[in-house]
This record gives structure tokens, C-alpha cells and sequence, in this order.
């Protein structure tokens, strides 16, 4: 098992209401075996002859932990985990299953996604196929619709990132609020509405900003509006106060910090949600996401994977996830275009509101090898 750290940035920050995100860093995992003890060239010393499958040599798989505070461990903590199971002498399945989900998620989806991607390139199929067969699940979905995530800005920015994303064929567009005052941010959500018509989903999301008394006005306000959802009005732990406040109001409410706080049974258990975001990132891994996935789906609750804004493997990665799920609602799988440089060309970029889920084998074939 193989870790090498890297950092990439933003092309602007994003901002919402809890933090400025201005680059993501984490770890590339690399499983099977490494340069030096592979035998690349099947024994016969020859190393040009074409023989690309090469039953002898064990798959290869890469992952990738990304830690973000607040979702996941701190970066030091994933650091942490990671050491301790590349030095575990039972090997990475050994460690995978030592690696705690709640303590270290992000160090967990790392290892978890490099032993699945090996897994899935071993058996040829792509990570969904894969994915979805161990969960007994129909064949992937070909295509994942996606949203546009817009960070704060003024009324103006806002509705002018809106109308871009639009024009680019989003036809679901996901807003960030909570950053300005509650006045502010429904000028900025009127004037989106105004921009792209009717026709387009719009979703808020509040990064659990408001209070009570807020979120109660806020909701009010916004139902004209005919928002798909507004996503944590309340903070993580209210979900007593959620669950009232879904009950007073028509505007859907979906819920993504929650789960960092509260595990899957107990938010699904607070009848708190119309809909729920799924961080691969932030629940351990794409196996443990796509579960909780199908436990919301069981429980009437719409999932919708989202990435926690990381690299090109683990974005991929949600693609895949958010492939499995049958008839997926629209994820927010759109934040390659958020980052400035990455680790590879984005296989699977954006096109009309949609991306094209990865045939493989594995997370993306062989477009990641070499990166750890
Ligand atoms: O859902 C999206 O559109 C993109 C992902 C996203 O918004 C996000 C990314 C990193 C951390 C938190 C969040 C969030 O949904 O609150
Ligand atoms: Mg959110």
C-alpha cells in the first residue's frame, strides 16, 4: 500500500457559510503491488510485447482520501490512519477492516476505494458494475444527471453564475445561502429565479446557518420560489427542530452535515428529510455511501451523492457511486470546474447536465495510473 500527499486549488474560493475553500489536499492510496516488485512484463523480460493482459500480475488499485474538517477527520488524523494501515502486516484488506468509518471516513474511503478499484479492474467491470452488483442491484445507469453548485456572491453574481449554468444545459442548479443576512440572500434567490425562468430545479443550501426563527422565516419566504429543496437550514445536531419545521412548511428539506453528526438510521429515523446527501468522502467510502444510498431510497428519502469537492479520483468515484443508485436524482457531482489544476484530465466531465458514467475497468480504466 502506497500514500502520496497532494494538494490542488481552487480556481476561486468557494464560499458558504461555514468556511472560504480555497484548495483541497489529501492523500492518493495506491494498493497492489509497487514499481520495483511488479512484474510488469510477465516474466518473459520483455516489456514490449503487447501482453496487456497479464493474468499473473495482481490488479492495481488507487484511491483517494480528501480529508475536510467538519465532514471527515482533520488532514493530520487521515495522515495519521493512513500510516497506521500501510504499516499493518495483514496487508490492505487487513488494515481496511481495522479502519474505523466515524473515527477517520475520509482515510477509510482512501483504502476502501483503492481495494474496490482494485477488485473491479481484476474482474474487468467498471466501479459501478461492481458496486452494484455486490449490492444486488440492476446494471448502472449510462448517465448521471448533475447539478451546478454556486457559492455565495452578490444578488447580481449570483444570478449571473445562475444564468451561465443554464446556458451550459444545468438544468438543476444548487445555491449556497447563509453567508449574508437573510434579506440578502433571498434578493440573490429571487433574482436566480428571475434569470433561468421556471423550468430549472433550484436547490439552497445553507450549510446549517440559520436559527430557528431564521429558517422558519427564510422557508416562508422562499416557498414562491418552488425550490427542489433547501438542504441544512438547521445545524447538524437540530434534528428534532428539522423535523418540526418540515412539518410547517412545504418547501422540501434535504440534509448533508447531519449525517457527519448522526449516523444514517438515526437521521432517517427523525423523519427530518425529503432528501439526503450522500459524501462518499464523508461516510467512509464509496461501499458504505452506496448503502446508505439504498437505506434512504428504502425509507422514501431521496439520495443524492455529492463530492466534498476533491480530486479527480474520488470525484470520479461519486460518479460511480451515484451511478448505482437506480434512477438517481440530480447529484452535485459538478465541482471539477471548481478547481484550478488537478491530478489527471477529468474523465467524465460535465456535458449538457449530465456526466457519462466510466466504463473501466475500475474507477476510469488506466487513466490514473502511475499518479501513486
Ligand atoms: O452538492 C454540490 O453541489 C457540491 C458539493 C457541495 O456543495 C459541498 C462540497 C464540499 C463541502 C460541502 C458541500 C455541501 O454540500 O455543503
Ligand atoms: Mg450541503
Amino acid at each position: 500500500m502506497r500514500v502520496r500527499p497532494f494538494s490542488v486549488a481552487l480556481a476561486s474560493p468557494l464560499r458558504t457559510a461555514r468556511e472560504e475553500l480555497t484548495d483541497r489536499a489529501g492523500f492518493l492510496v495506491g494498493v497492489g503491488t509497487s514499481d520495483g516488485e511488479v512484474d510488469r512484463d510477465g516474466g518473459d523480460g520483455d516489456t514490449d510485447d503487447g501482453d496487456t493482459d497479464n493474468v499473473d500480475a495482481p490488479a492495481t488499485g488507487i484511491g483517494e482520501a480528501t480529508p475536510l474538517p467538519g465532514w471527515t477527520e482533520s488532514r493530520s488524523a487521515c495522515a495519521a490512519a493512513l500510516r497506521e494501515a500501510a504499516a499493518n502486516s495483514g496487508g490492505p484488506a487487513a488494515a481496511l477492516d481495522d479502519l474505523d468509518a466515524d473515527d477517520a471516513p475520509a482515510a477509510r474511503h482512501g483504502l476502501a476505494l483503492a481495494l474496490a478499484d482494485a477488485a473491479a479492474r481484476e474482474a474487468d467491470r467498471s466501479l459501478s458494475a461492481h458496486l452494484a452488483d455486490r449490492t444486488g442491484l440492476p446494471e448502472p445507469a449510462d448517465f448521471v444527471p448533475v447539478n451546478a453548485t454556486i457559492g455565495d456572491g452578490t444578488p447580481e453574481a449570483t444570478a449571473a453564475d445562475a444564468e451561465r449554468a443554464a446556458a451550459d444545459g444545468y438544468r438543476c442548479l444548487k445555491v449556497k445561502a447563509g453567508a449574508r443576512p437573510l434579506e440578502i440572500d433571498l434578493d440573490r434567490l429571487r433574482a436566480v429565479r428571475e434569470a433561468v425562468g421556471p423550468a430549472i430545479d433550484l436547490r439552497v443550501d445553507a450549510n446549517g446557518a440559520w436559527d430557528r426563527s431564521t429558517a422558519r422565516r427564510a422557508l416562508d419566504r422562499l416557498e414562491p420560489l418552488d425550490l427542489a429543496y433547501v438542504e441544512q437550514p438547521l445545524p447538524a445536531a437540530d434534528l428534532d427542530a428539522t423535523a418540526r419545521l418540515r412539518a410547517e412548511t412545504a418547501v422540501p428539506i434535504a440534509l448533508d452535515e447531519s449525517l457527519a453528526e448522526r449516523s444514517v438510521g438515526e437521521v432517517l429515523a427523525a423523519d427530518a428529510a425529503d432528501a439526503l446527501v450522500i459524501k462518499p468522502m464523508a461516510l467512509g467510502g464509496p461501499d458504505r455511501a452506496l448503502a446508505a444510498a439504498l437505506r434512504a431510497r428504502e425509507a422514501g428519502v431521496e439520495p443524492v451523492v455529492t463530492t466534498t469537492i476533491d480530486a479527480v479520483v474520488a470525484r470520479t468515484t461519486a460518479v460511480h457511486v451515484a451511478g448505482a443508485v437506480p434512477d438517481v436524482a440530480a447529484c452535485g457531482l459538478a465541482t471539477g470546474g471548481l478547481l484550478a489544476e488537478d491530478l489527471a484530465p477529468d474523465p467524465c466531465p460535465v456535458d449538457d447536465g449530465r456526466v457519462e458514467v466510466p466504463d473501466g475497468p475500475g474507477i476510469a480504466g488506466g487513466a490514473f495510473d502511475g499518479l501513486v
